[in-house]
Parts: structure tokens; sequence; C-alpha cells
């Protein structure tokens, strides 16, 4: 299958990339070879006809950090020239210093932070990606994953096609250039037109800053304004960070085409139910974003808070893995009258992610991230509260931690409902097989993970507290495959069978 086939790329690319190893990267977490739970998706960023254009992309893309940590790049365009600066590793490390803002010069720019969800962490990867076409240079950023990636490949590669990247968001540079049509813009759209799956992508031609959210706007796209300058970006925490106003989202299936003649709005395709990612709301945007007119810090507690009425327990403490699990371990204290106390520290200096190249060291890995404040939760009935659990090789850990640092009873608490199912548009999960609640019971995992009851919020509880009257299981009003296996586009990559490889060329970056 297509799905194993991805796979194997990434694992031969993170092969590459352990050989040149270098345990300085351990502290900044920029890798993870392991898919042990679930990792954050890509940020995208643009700019437009501003004086410091690089400068407020990075500053852009630091807000949008926890979107993915593997590997960042900029790419500006001068007025003659597009200069690109890409690099493996945090946007602090690599976008902090003056002589790197100094590279990109102009008054446009789009950047990205990176997760990879096809293709691996090596250099060619990293984004945005650019092109010579025939109607000029093209950079493109992508948050998503296409889920006719490969089969697009294939037939572009047997057609001529010469690729330079093993991620998915290549196809887009092909589809682009091979467009018979004349504009720019009718170009893009025809190329869209073609590709399924999760996308959000920010491009920059010579003229153009132009966005695109797919047709059921899964993955996440905002307008912003600055000075009168347009932005275009994942998430309002990137607004904020350089004081931007922040004008609207990306409507579904909109492509916006952002010029010196102002903002034009196209919906290219028939306009379809928005089905945005649940998952969005539980774990990975940022709690200070906005999300569809939403505060997601105030979701997230709110998810807690109806967690705590439909799985109530007795106990004497509420308890947060932090950070993801610490809106809904509020939300879920005010709901039960419960105390709400640290009782897990977290180490800010170990990344979102952490490189774990041995068994030993993954072991390790969230003793290293996570301590147990004994003070807190010595002789207690505990309640820990997280979102989500995917592997269950975290909650097995910390579970253990909380027992010995002497808690009396643990009680854990899901603020997601179980994860059976991979996902394919843009989260990088692990197969199913791997999935704890695919291959458990409930009781099961409570066994496994060592905790004396365990429950997570039901589907329509999460609807409810996103504020909804309850799942509509006709037309579901989010994307939550993971949950209930219902995927919302067709995902024809994992049926097709066809090519065994995608890359001849070992290389690491
Ligand atoms: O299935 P498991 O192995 O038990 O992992 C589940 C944990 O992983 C994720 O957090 P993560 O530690 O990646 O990031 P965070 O620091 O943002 O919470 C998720 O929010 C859970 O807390
Ligand atoms: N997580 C993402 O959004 C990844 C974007 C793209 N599919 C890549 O792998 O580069
Ligand atoms: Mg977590």
């Amino acid at each position: 299958m297509t799905r194993s086939l991805e796979v194997r790329l990434h694992e031969a690319d993170l092969e590459h990339q352990r050989e040149d190893f270098d345990p300085q990267t351990l502290d900044d977490g920029a890798f993870d070879s392991e898919a042990d739970r679930l990792h954050e998706e890509c940020g995208v960023f643009g700019v437009h006809n501003h004086p410091d254009a690089a400068a407020l992309t990075a500053l852009g893309l630091h807000a949008l950090q926890h979107r993915g940590q593997e590997a960042a790049g900029i790419v500006s365009f001068d007025g003659a020239r597009f200069h690109s600066e890409r690099r493996l590793g945090l946007v602090g490390d690599n976008f902090s210093k003056r002589e790197v803002i100094e590279r990109l010069p102009g008054q446009s720019a789009i950047g990205h932070t990176r997760y990879s969800t096809t293709g691996g962490t090596i250099l060619r990867n990293v984004q945005p990606l650019f092109a010579e076409l025939e109607t000029g240079g093209f950079a493109v950023c992508h948050n998503g994953n296409l889920t006719n990636g490969l089969t697009l490949r294939r037939r572009l590669i047997a057609d001529g096609a010469i690729y330079q990247a093993t991620s998915d968001t290549e196809v887009i540079l092909h589809l682009v250039a091979r467009s018979r049509r004349n504009r720019f813009t009718d170009r893009f759209i025809d190329a869209l037109g073609q590709i399924e799956g999760g996308y959000a992508f920010v491009g920059m031609t010579n003229k153009k800053l132009i966005g695109a959210r797919d047709p059921l706007g899964i993955r996440p796209l905002v307008i912003g304004e600055l000075g009168g300058k347009y932005i275009l970006t994942s998430e309002t925490c990137a607004l904020d960070i350089i004081g931007a106003r922040f004008v609207r989202e990306v409507a579904v299936g909109e492509v916006v085409v952002i010029s010196d003649q102002g903002l034009e709005s196209i919906i290219p395709f028939p306009q379809r139910k928005p089905r945005p990612c649940i998952f969005e709301y539980v774990y990975f945007a940022r709690p200070d974003s906005i999300v569809d007119g939403k505060n997601v810090y105030g979701l997230r507690k709110q998810i807690g808070a109806t967690l705590a009425s439909e799985a109530p327990v007795e106990a004497d403490v509420v308890v947060p893995v932090p950070d993801s699990g610490v809106p809904a371990a509020i939300g879920f204290a005010h709901r039960s009258g419960i105390p709400y106390e640290l009782g897990i520290i977290r180490n800010h200096y170990v990344g979102r992610t952490f490189i774990q190249p041995t068994q030993t060291v993954r072991e390790l890995g969230v003793r290293l991230k996570h301590s147990a404040n004994r003070a807190v939760v010595e002789g207690q009935r505990i309640v820990l509260v997280d979102d989500s659990i995917v592997r269950g090789t975290t909650s097995r850990k910390i579970v253990q931690m909380m027992r010995d640092a002497g808690a009396r009873e643990v009680h854990f608490r899901i603020a997601s409902p179980p994860i059976k199912f991979p996902d394919y548009y843009g989260i990088d999960m692990p197969d199913q097989d791997k999935l704890l609640a695919a291959r458990m019971s409930l009781e099961e995992m409570k066994v496994y993970l060592g905790v004396d009851s365990l429950a997570f919020i039901s589907i329509d509880g999460l609807y409810r507290a996103l504020g909804e009257p309850g799942r509509d299981p006709v037309q579901p009003q989010f994307t939550d495959h993971y949950f209930t296996g219902d995927y919302p586009t067709p995902i024809t990559d994992l049926v097709s069978e066809s090519a065994k490889q995608l890359s001849l060329l070992a290389e690491a970056s």
C-alpha cells in the first residue's frame, strides 16, 4: 500500500539523517525519529509589500514553531530576484541573526515551519519550495498532506517531470508548470483542481502573494493586515506577535490573490460545507489563537468541563499533563470542584518533540520532559487530564511517575475520543497497528496504562463542547476520521498499487 511506501521513504530519509546525527541537536528537539505520539503539522506565513518582509516572516514563524520543529525556511523577493534560506532545526536557532535576515531582502516574503508527513527530514524537502516557471519564479509553502500526491507524482515523472524533493508538496510546482493556461492564477487553480487531501498553501510570485485553502477547510489559513499590508498565515498567534490585525479566515476552497491592486477572492470550485480538522481545537492550534471565531483556550476548557460531567470521579486533585493537557484540566477542575494543582512539572528546554534514537533514550525521553511534583501527588487520589492518547508511550510513563511519587489512586481522563484511525491530511500519526485505542479495548488500555480508572470524552460531548448540538452523522461539522474512520476525501494513494520507489538518490541534505 502507498501508505507503507510513504513510511518507507520517510524512514529511508531519516536513516540518512541519522548517519549525520549530531548529539548537539539532541537539545533542540529538532528531530523525532519515532512516531510515538501525535506530531505537529506545518505553519505557513506570507507578507506582501512590507519593507521588513523577511523579519516579519521570521517572527511569524517563531509564533508558529509549535506546528513544526524539524525545519524552517523563508523565501523573499526583492523586485528582481528571489532569495531563499532553508534550514533544518528551529526558527530561533536559524532566523534570529541579522545576517540571515539581510540575506533575504525585498518587500515580499513567505515562510514555513515543517513537521514532515510525506518525505523525510532532509534539506531538499524543507519549504518554501521554489521553481522557475514560464511565468517567472514561484515559491510555495504547504500545511497539509495530499492524498493523491504520490499517484500524481508517478504520472508526472512518467511524463518527464524532474522531481527534486520527496515531499508531496512539490507536485504543485509541476502541475502549475505544466498547466496550459496563460495567467499564473489560472495555472495555480488548474493545479488545485487536480489535487486531493488537506492543504493551506501560501505562494509567492514576482507580483503576488497567493493563498489557498482546501475545499473542506481541513487545514486553517487566516488573513491579517499590518499598516495596510496583507498577511496570510496558519494561525492568529502569528499575527499577534507582530501586532497585525486579524481580518478574516480564508474561506473553505477559497483562493486569495494579494497584489499591489489589493486582495482578490476567487472561489474556483463548487462550494462545500466546511469540515475543519477537529484536532486543531483539541491539540494543534496555540491556545491563544482564534480558530473559526473561537478562542482555542476557552474551547479546550469547555472540553475539559464536558469531560468532567461525562466521566466524574472522586479525587483530591486534578493534575494536567503539560503542556497540551493544561486547558482541559483547568476546565475539568472548574466543573468538578476538585482543586487544580501542577503535579507534573515540564522542562521547557526540551523541544515539543524529542529525538529518541535508541530504546534507552526513548525510555528516558519522557523523564527529561516531565517530572513529578511529589509535594502535590504524594498520598493523593489524582485525576490526570491529557488531550489525547496516541501510542500510549508517554501516558504509561507518566502514570508510573505518579505512582512512584506516591499517588494513592490515578484516574486518567482524556479530552478527545479514542484515536483509532490514522490521519492522511497533515498530522503525522503512527500506522493503525501502533494506535493504542485501535489495538485495545477500554479495559485493556486501563490495565496497560496502570490506572484505577480511564475515560475518554464522547464524540458528541466533544462536538457539544465546540458549540454544536452533537455530531451530525449525515454531514459531520468537522473532519474527525481519527475517531470515527470517516475520511472526508478519497485516499487515492492508499489504494494505488503501482511504483515501489520514489527516490533513488541517497543523500542527507
Ligand atoms: O500516546 P502517548 O505516547 O501517550 O502520547 C500522548 C501525548 O503526546 C502529545 O503530547 P506531546 O508530548 O507530544 O506534546 P505537548 O508537550 O505539546 O503536550 C499528546 O498531547 C499527549 O500528551
Ligand atoms: N505537516 C505538514 O503540514 C507537512 C506538509 C508537507 N506534507 C510536508 O511533508 O512537507
Ligand atoms: Mg501532550
